[in-house]
């Protein structure tokens, strides 16, 4: 079992109440009202810029090149790639960007970003990796689920774009990378009797995103 799995197994309520949340079966299926969904994309906006703000941390708090190197390609992935198709998917609906970097953070927002970026500054980056591997690696896992027959099997459905994303090869190719890194750090700097604290630090970014999807449907009563 790699450090993920020992993670989740130890996290598996909480890790449960993220990946299987009624806004992700509800997207799966289609039925999930829009305004849920672009409530959603709006935060998950304001929260990817502090997400870029906590891969800048992880670069920063590196101790040799690969390390710093992994980071670098998680900020990229938010800048590059993630971020666009916010703001693709935004554009349809006629928000620019300014339109959503001007829109007030919610609390979940604020909640679960500053967790992670105070796990990194007042941790090693094994604690901030540890914070973060529920986000990256869970959306792999839940675009996987929501895609069972392949991407192209999506045509027509209202979450496509979405879905495609997550479940496509690029971004399962970022996730298996940042998940052999997380094997590779720990098996640098964990010791057992860390484990149960890197532990609580998984499940609590787990009930923050489950945290975040009910965000969006409290907001927009669906
Ligand atoms: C609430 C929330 N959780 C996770 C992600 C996914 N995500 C955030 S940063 C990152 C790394 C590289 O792009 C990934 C996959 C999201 N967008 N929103």
């Amino acid at each position: 079992m790699d450090i993920f799995a020992r993670l989740k197994a130890a996290a598996s309520s909480d890790w449960r109440s993220y990946v299987d949340h009624d806004f992700v079966r509800r997207m799966g299926a289609g039925t999930l009202p829009q305004e849920a969904f672009r409530y959603y994309l709006v935060q998950d906006y304001l929260f990817l810029i502090q997400f870029a703000r906590a891969y800048a941390l992880a670069i920063y708090k590196g101790r040799n090149l690969a390390d710093m190197r992994a980071a670098k390609a998680g900020l990229c992935a938010i800048l590059d790639l993630e971020m666009d198709l916010h703001v693709r998917l935004c554009g349809r609906w006629g928000l620019s960007p300014e339109a959503i970097e001007s829109a007030p953070e919610h609390q979940a927002t604020v909640s679960y970003t500053r967790f992670v970026l105070d796990c990194g500054m007042a941790g090693d980056l094994l604690d901030l990796h540890v914070a973060l591997a529920p986000c990256i690696i869970g959306y792999a896992e839940i675009g996987r689920d929501l895609a069972p027959d392949g991407v192209e099997a999506l045509a027509g459905h209202p979450y496509r774009d979405w879905i495609g994303e997550y479940a496509g090869a690029a971004y399962q190719q970022v996730a298996a990378d940042a998940r052999s890194h997380l094997d590779d750090l720990a098996a640098r700097a964990m010791t057992e009797r860390r484990f149960a604290e890197l532990a609580a630090l998984f499940a609590k970014a787990s009930r923050l995103e489950a945290a975040f999807w009910q965000m969006a449907l409290n907001e927009t009563g669906a």
